[in-house]
């Protein structure tokens, strides 16, 4: 299939696009900024979401949080300590909000994953990972028949948290303190098309209070089923 690319990790041009678009589209929006970097493409919107959004989305997280699972399971016993969640994307609290997310990137809504909750107690935390798959991975055949490679990441915080539980990008040089309504959002490929190494990221632990975001990782092609 010609949207995906033939080398693995390597650069392609349907990838190198998605990333065009929707950094043309987010430098075009008054009220997105970039970061300051140039090792990745990382930007913010400040209030994107209501606080009454925000607190919708909390409570369905909180009735139907579970521990967070990883896709390999080789990074030891304390990498994803959080809790998360699957938000129904058809349920209407949720879709009208997933649909506001992917229409913020210009991005068909078909192309998101199932919006991820995310809850972190003090101690908990998401170690340094990239999003984007790693193409070698026995996983990467399963990823591949559904939607293939991950491009953006779009990530709000839902609340305030008193300490920690930022969102530390080592390489590029960013922390983000959660803040209530607060999109980040980044590409994790390069302007080539291949997956961008310095996106390396992590959610550092919570000293205090507890950390609700939820996360919506974009694929290159269509995630849901026709
Ligand atoms: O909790 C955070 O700040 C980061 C979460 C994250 O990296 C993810 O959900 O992929
Ligand atoms: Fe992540």
């Amino acid at each position: 299939m010609a949207l995906f690319a033939k080398k693995p990790g390597g650069a392609s041009a349907a990838r190198k696009l998605v990333g065009e678009t929707v950094s043309r589209r987010f430098d075009a929006n008054p009220a997105i900024k970039r970061a300051k970097t140039d090792a990745a493409q990382v930007y913010y919107h400040a209030d994107f979401l209501s606080p009454t959004a925000c607190n919708a989305l909390i409570r369905l997280i909180d009735a139907n949080r579970r521990p967070s699972s990883l896709l390999v399971d080789t990074s030891g016993p304390n990498f994803r300590t959080s809790d998360s969640c699957d938000m129904d994307r058809w349920s209407p609290v949720v879709r009208p909000i997933d649909e506001s997310i992917a229409a913020l990137l210009g991005i068909d809504p078909a192309h998101g994953e199932t919006m991820q909750g995310q809850r972190y107690a003090p101690g908990q935390q998401f170690r340094a990972h990239h999003d984007f798959f790693h193409e070698g991975e026995t996983y990467w055949e399963a990823m591949m028949a559904s939607g293939g490679q991950r491009t953006w990441t779009a990530m709000v915080y839902l609340n305030n948290v008193e300490e920690g539980g930022a969102t530390w990008f080592p390489q590029a040089g960013i922390r983000v303190a959660p803040k209530r309504g607060l999109l980040l959002a980044w590409n994790n490929m390069n302007p080539d098309g291949s997956p961008n190494q310095r996106t390396l990221h992590e959610g550092m632990p919570v000293v205090k209070g507890t950390k609700y975001i939820v996360t919506k990782w974009f694929r290159e092609g269509s995630w849901l089923k026709q």
